[in-house]
């Protein structure tokens, strides 16, 4: 069984409780993590904030060092990561190395780089005899909240602006998925000093001690819709800055004029790339009527062809037994009108689920309105772009959305419309470090990745400075 223990001021601290973390492609324990109570959290965040009173002084050259450093080592130690990574999710390893370990150096790579061009304005004189600076500067200290569906990434979309703006920080990953974000953890204590990067593993207590703690200035969490509004009304009786990256229900928009078997083959990966969970994952497809039936039976073709489970497979399990139950869940309450075409049921060991396309449904069907956060997809007809707009927008979420056809008017006019924080055309889940993420509604606040995620983490301040 392996221990894992919290990271704190540079050192690895044993916790009074601990929690059990599974793998879910078999249901087996792996191992324990510190289940941390107010008094550890307390603890890291006085630790970030000594420790930010030197690291807020650092240069942006030096930050920018620091942070290459930090993603050359995440390559020297890919196969350790890799192996806490899929212990605790059960993902295919080859993708995980390749589109997440590696490409999470590469994206602190672009926060090494960008810290160097993010900056204020130069002296101005806006009134005769003063000049005006206007300064960004790190927030402070931040509070730093990950799920489960990409550990790794997730800690690296959190710790990499934080720490490239000038900011320390105490971070907590899911209580499901620790092990990888604490051997992250591990590598950052190589290189930056004690108390800059603090990791914190537990539950519920954890959790709400991180946002209720008066150190922090700013708390950032990836989640539910749920856990992002618990989080701002508890945020907000310390007056947090909040930066939510929450639920989504992507559609992709299908008109009658695309390649019907390629389209439906991209829209099934990236409806079923890590089994669905995913907040940007296609959910719903939005077909054109006249070819409604056949882009359906498409689909259901390309889900039943991925390999669920198993060293090759295209999709790993649920992350956790409550994912499972959550997502047969939705199963067991489908309507009368629902058609099943592929999957709908759990599979193999642990919480493996079958990729599964539903036709048949309407908008005010839970299955359309609500994230699933599962390899399940649904299809819908439309009859007029603007029916295909309507539909689309019509969820309380907006994360992201897709656009196929090949009129060039066509995906204009409706990516215009689409009222999501990211649209792609004829392509999905496009997600280069430099390309904004965050959604609008009930998808959150603020973004991740680009220089606009590293301006998230700073705050700007007025200097003004008397020609006496
Ligand atoms: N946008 C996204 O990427 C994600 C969306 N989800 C959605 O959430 C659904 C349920 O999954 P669930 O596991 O409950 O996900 P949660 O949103 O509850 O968990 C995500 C993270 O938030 C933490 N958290 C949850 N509630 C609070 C709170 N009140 N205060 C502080 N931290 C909190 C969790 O900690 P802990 O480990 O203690 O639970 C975890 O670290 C999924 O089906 C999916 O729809 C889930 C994960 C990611
Ligand atoms: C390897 C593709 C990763 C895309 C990650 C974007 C989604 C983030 C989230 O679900 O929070």
């Amino acid at each position: 069984m392996i221990q894992l223990q919290n990271i704190i001021n540079g050192e690895s601290v044993c916790a009074t409780a601990s929690l059990p973390f599974f793998d879910p492609a078999t249901g087996q324990q792996i191992g324990t993590a510190p289940d941390s109570d107010a008094a550890a959290v307390g603890a890291a965040f006085q630790a970030a904030a000594a420790a930010f009173k030197s690291y807020k002084r650092t240069t942006p050259g030096t930050r920018q060092s620091l942070l290459l450093q930090l993603a050359d080592l995440i390559e020297a130690n890919v196969d350790r990561l890799l192996e806490a990574e899929v212990a605790c999710t059960g993902k295919p390893s080859a993708l995980t190395k390749e589109l997440e370990i590696l490409r999470g150096a590469d994206q602190l790579r672009f926060f090494a780089g960008a810290c160097r061009v993010v900056s204020g304005t130069a002296q101005t004189e806006y009134v005769e005899g003063f000049s005006s600076t206007i300064r960004r500067e790190p927030i402070g200290v931040v509070a730093q909240i990950t799920p489960w569906n990409y550990p790794f990434m997730m800690a690296i979309w959190k710790i990499g602006p934080a720490l490239a703006a000038g900011n320390t920080l105490v971070l907590k990953p899911a209580d499901t998925t620790p092990w990888s974000t604490l051997v992250l953890g591990e590598l950052a204590q190589q290189v930056y000093p004690a108390g800059v990067v603090n990791i914190v593993c537990g539950g519920r207590e954890a959790g709400a001690a991180m946002v209720d703690h008066d150190i922090p200035e700013m708390v950032s969490i990836t989640g539910s819709t749920r856990a992002g509004a618990q989080v701002m009304s508890a945020a907000s009786k310390t007056l947090k800055d909040v930066h939510l990256e929450l639920g989504g229900k992507a559609p992709a928009v299908v008109f009658a004029d695309v390649d019907i078997q390629r389209t439906a083959s991209e829209i099934a990966l990236a409806a079923f790339f890590n089994a669905g969970q995913d907040c940007t994952a296609v959910t719903r497809v939005l077909v054109h009527q006249d070819i409604h039936t056949e882009f359906a039976a498409a689909l259901a073709d390309a889900a039943s062809a991925l390999k669920v489970g198993g060293s090759d497979a295209d999709l790993g399990p649920l992350n956790s037994a409550a994912q499972l139950e959550r997502v047969e869940g939705f199963m067991s309450r489908l309507p009368a009108n629902a058609r099943v075409l592929s999957g709908g049921k759990r599979t193999g060991t642990g919480f493996h689920f079958e990729p599964t396309v539903i036709d048949g449904v309407f908008q005010s069907d839970e299955v359309v309105c609500d994230e699933i956060f599962g390899p399940v997809l649904t299809v819908q007809p439309f009859a007029t772009e603007e029916e295909a707009i309507e539909l689309a927008n019509g969820t309380k979420y907006a994360l992201a959305s897709s656009v196929w056809s090949e009129n060039h008017g066509v995906v204009t006019r409706v990516s215009n419309e689409l009222d999501f924080g990211a649209v792609w055309i004829n392509c999905h889940q496009v997600i280069p470090a430099e390309a904004p993420h965050g959604g609008f509604k009930h998808s959150g606040t603020g973004k991740d990745l680009s220089v606009y995620g590293l301006e998230d983490y700073t705050r700007i301040k007025s200097v003004t400075t008397s020609h006496r």
